[in-house]
């Protein structure tokens, strides 16, 4: 069914975001809001701000200026556990995780949970097998998380916050290290979390796919939002991406209804 339309309650508004480092401008007067249980892409050029953006979402920068909310407070007044109960996040930098286990990594998504006092119980145990086998990690639950591939320790991080249960979880770009099978189930996964989900994409026609909602960001600024088959026009790929393509409306593989846009690049007929 498609609710792209309706009225739900906001879980980040951002409001006349600025950063700056070291003068440079990074992002300049951002400002939208993403619903509870909305899968929302953002994309844009290599430099256009992606990263910087989510950082300040998951609050490794802070920003010189504007406001993000987190459901109806203020994003930095949430005390850290808090804040880790609720916001998930999935990185491109892969992190060796030292000496631990597969188990021991996805395990890390329940700690948020935990009070000083207790550990992690038999359900816990089961939850996080149960999310290991869901991305096709079953076999190497014991194996050293240092020895996976690019692409498995990503599948793993994103069990970790699959057991997690947030209410938010930030992706950036999660499908990178990932192989075509991977990226769509990883990504259809994601989606059926029913969570809302804020993630940075390159592949714009997985992002077309996938997305009830597209941010694009081109030098900083937000110049395009709305649903992909609104934004992601031939137009806006000369204009954003300095590319020609073609962009045909098809039905959207998860309902068979909604339609979204398939993109064919032009090879060669970049300016
Ligand atoms: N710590 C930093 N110091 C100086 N400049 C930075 C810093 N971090 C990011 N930038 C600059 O900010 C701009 C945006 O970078 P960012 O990594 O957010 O872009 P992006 O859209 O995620 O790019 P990509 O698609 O290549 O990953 C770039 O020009 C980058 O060089």
């Amino acid at each position: 069914m498609d609710d792209r339309g309706s009225n739900r309650s906001p879980v980040i508004e951002v409001c006349n975001l600025d950063l700056k480092i070291a003068e440079h401008h990074i992002l300049n007067k951002i400002d939208f809001t993403i619903q509870a249980g909305k899968f929302v892409g953002l994309i844009g050029p290599n430099g256009a701000g992606k990263s910087s953006l989510l950082r300040c979402l998951y609050r490794y920068v802070t920003p010189n200026a504007g406001r993000i909310t987190f459901i109806g407070k203020s994003l930095f007044d949430y005390p850290r556990q808090e804040y880790a109960k609720h916001v998930a996040v999935v990185l491109q930098e892969i992190p060796e995780q030292f000496n631990l286990t597969v188990f021991d990594v996805v395990a890390m998504g329940v700690l948020p949970h935990k009070t000083l006092f207790s550990s992690v119980n038999q359900q816990d145990k089961t939850h996080i097998l149960n999310a290991i086998d869901k991305v096709g990690l079953g076999d190497k639950a014991q194996q050293p998380f240092s020895h996976l591939s690019g692409g498995e320790r990503q599948r793993a991080l994103i069990a970790r916050a699959i057991v997690q249960q947030p209410t938010f979880l930030i992706m950036d770009e999660p499908t990178s290290h990932l192989d075509v099978k991977y990226q769509i189930q990883i990504m259809a996964l994601a989606k059926s979390l029913n969570i809302t989900v804020l993630a940075s994409f390159h592949d714009l026609n997985l992002a077309g796919a996938l997305c009830d909602e597209i941010l694009v960001l081109q030098q900083g600024k937000l110049v395009a939002q709305g649903v992909p088959i609104d934004v992601l026009t031939a137009e806006l790929l000369a204009d954003v991406y300095d590319v020609r393509a073609s962009v045909v409306p098809v039905p959207c593989p998860y309902d068979g209804v909604v339609q979204v846009p398939h993109i064919r690049y032009h090879y060669g007929c970049q300016s």
